[in-house]
């Protein structure tokens, strides 16, 4: 099966990437948004970044423009009618997902693909919300995602063969490397890395060593790009909360359990780098 026409639904941080990456390609990309302010947001981050590459010599600005005009906006899911796939990156939330999903399914035409960029969540509890279990599939994008070049694919417990291929073809497409994963909590990239991220938070709420040290240490230490809490804050912490409370929930394995740090931040409404402060001011 041919994918040509593509809904991305969320214009925030990974969205917004993944609607970019889609127009680069060539995909026609409907940017989905229940409020308008957000895909004004995001679709800023896609120009900025794409004039980034003129700039760079990448790319002229009529290809620019070329790939602007790729992207449409989008507030209603009922524009998912004419799609060939559903790529939804809202919050990390069950009942916002399957909400969602349940919706797409009255909505999108008998052939489309229904994929989420969950973190974590069980892909065959989001299919479960459809009448198409068969369609549903884990397509997990990596931040940021113009950079990334590994999508994480969970086949849920009733996706076909078909629908895997379809999606492992579209990765070559935007350039990127697919890797099979089953579908477990956390999948493998989070199951691996937010542990890491909790320990930390773990080490600054014991007073181990200062937040900028814990970040040097991990950076000097062990060559990763940025330290995990910068990290986590570029995630945004809402998001590292629920992946931990999924890993928690879904081992019942008490080595999950989310730092009560990352808990109160999140509860204040520090997120991170997306809401101008985390463990760091932005
Ligand atoms: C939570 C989940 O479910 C899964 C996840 O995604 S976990 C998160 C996975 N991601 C990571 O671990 C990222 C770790 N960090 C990094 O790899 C790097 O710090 C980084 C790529 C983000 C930035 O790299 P850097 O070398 O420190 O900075 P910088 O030189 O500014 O950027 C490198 C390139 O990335 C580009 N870039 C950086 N941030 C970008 C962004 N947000 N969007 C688009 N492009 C970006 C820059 O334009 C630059 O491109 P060129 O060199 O081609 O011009
Ligand atoms: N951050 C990361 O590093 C990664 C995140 N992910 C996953 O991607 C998804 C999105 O994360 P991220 O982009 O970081 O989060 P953001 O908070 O940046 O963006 C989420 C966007 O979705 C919008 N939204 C919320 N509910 C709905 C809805 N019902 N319909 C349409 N849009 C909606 C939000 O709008 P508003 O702001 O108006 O509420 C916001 O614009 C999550 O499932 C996350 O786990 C996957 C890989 C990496």
């Amino acid at each position: 099966m041919e994918i040509k026409k593509v809904m991305v639904i969320g214009a925030g941080q990974m969205g917004g990437g993944i609607a970019q990456v889609c127009a680069q390609a060539g995909f026609e990309v409907k940017l989905n948004d229940i409020k308008e302010e957000s895909y004004t947001k995001g679709i800023g981050v896609i120009s900025k970044n794409l004039s980034r590459n003129v700039e760079k010599g990448r790319m002229t600005e009529d290809e620019k423009n070329e790939v602007l005009g790729r992207i449409t906006k989008s507030l209603d899911l009922q524009d998912a009618a004419d799609v060939d796939i559903v790529i939804e990156a809202a919050v990390e939330n069950m009942e916002v997902k399957k909400s969602i999903f349940a919706q797409l399914d009255g909505i999108a035409p008998e052939h489309a693909i229904l994929a989420s960029n969950t973190s974590s969540l069980p892909i065959t509890e989001i299919a479960a919300a459809t009448n198409r279990p068969e369609k549903v599939i884990g397509m997990h994008y990596m931040n940021p995602v113009p950079v990334m070049k590994l999508v994480e694919i969970i086949r849920g417990l009733a996706t076909s063969d078909e629908v895997y291929e379809a999606v492992e073809a579209m990765t070559y497409k935007l350039s990127k490397t697919p890797v099979e994963v089953n579908d477990y909590p956390g999948f493998v990239a989070n199951r691996v890395l937010m542990p890491m991220i909790n320990e930390a938070i773990y080490t600054l709420y014991e007073g181990v060593a200062t937040k900028e040290s814990i970040d040097e240490v991990m950076k000097l230490g062990m060559n990763h790009p940025m330290g995990p809490l910068q990290l986590a804050d570029f995630i945004g912490l809402d998001t590292c909360l629920y992946i931990m409370e999924t890993l928690h929930e879904g081992f019942g394995d008490s080595k999950y359990r989310p730092c009560p740090l990352l808990r109160k931040y999140v509860n204040a409404g520090w997120l991170g780098k997306k809401s101008g402060r985390g463990f760091y001011e932005y």
